[in-house]
């Protein structure tokens, strides 16, 4: 399965954020994302997605025109930057509507096991945030679309992450962006920087710094 993200133009107002996009994202492989505070990463999602509407844009799977959003086909699962997941409903009833248990989850995420019932109001904004990206990343689904993962959440469990995106990656088409930008390159196999409202593919890393994402690559 191939998503194609083509010819995306977007301004809000008179002020203009994406133009002449490209990005080709395919099942067993991680497709990165990079760019700056503000360039458009998130609003980019929200177009694949199917949340906002651009000025223009063509998303095609497997070379079909998809005219309608991605998001009711139910194909793709989708970490926003805002809070998803419901107050009223205990957690566990939560993972069983995502066909997922709470069982599975803590035997990865260990710290968890000290909540017996919880809801998501018991959890601190962290914790909130590892069950919506495990939600988002384990439950079904060919398209998993992961805005900022990685930020605010402790380096072990980051790690956690990388470990199950890399295996589920295989039967999944996943798109991550994130400033966490090692963690980025070190589970993408696609990437691609938005500079100047479009997106440039990344084959070396040594490109991030010529192109002015970064001063230094960590040796
Ligand atoms: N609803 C909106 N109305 C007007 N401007 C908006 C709206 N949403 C986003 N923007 C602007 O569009 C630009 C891109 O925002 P977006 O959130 O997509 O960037 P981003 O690359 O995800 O940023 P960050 O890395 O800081 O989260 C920003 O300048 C933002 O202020």
């Amino acid at each position: 399965m191939i998503l194609e993200i083509d010819n995306i133009e977007l301004s809000y107002g008179d002020k203009f954020i994406l133009n002449g996009i490209y990005i080709k994202a395919e099942k067993g492989k991680v497709t990165g994302i990079l760019g700056r505070n503000g360039c458009g990463k998130s609003s980019l999602l929200k177009i694949v997605f199917g949340h906002l509407k651009p000025q223009n844009k063509l998303i095609r799977i497997d070379g079909k025109h998809q005219s309608k959003p991605l998001y009711l086909s139910k194909k793709v699962k989708y970490l926003s930057q805002i809070d998803t997941i419901p107050k009223n409903i205990p957690l566990k009833r939560v993972f069983r509507l995502f066909d997922l248990t709470w069982e599975n989850f803590v035997s990865e995420f260990e710290t968890f096991r000290k909540y017996k019932n919880p809801h998501i109001y018991d959890l601190s904004g962290g914790e909130k945030r590892i069950i919506e990206t495990y939600l988002m990343l384990m439950s079904s689904g060919d398209i998993v679309l992961l805005d900022e993962p990685f930020s605010n959440i402790t380096p072990l469990y980051v790690e956690k992450f990388i470990e199950l995106i890399k295996k589920e990656k295989a039967h999944k088409i996943i798109i991550i962006t994130d400033h966490m930008y090692r963690q980025i390159l070190t589970v993408s196999n696609e990437l691609y920087l938005i500079k100047d409202n479009t997106s440039i593919p990344i084959k070396e890393s040594s490109q991030l710094v010529d192109y002015g994402y970064v001063n230094y690559l960590p040796t």
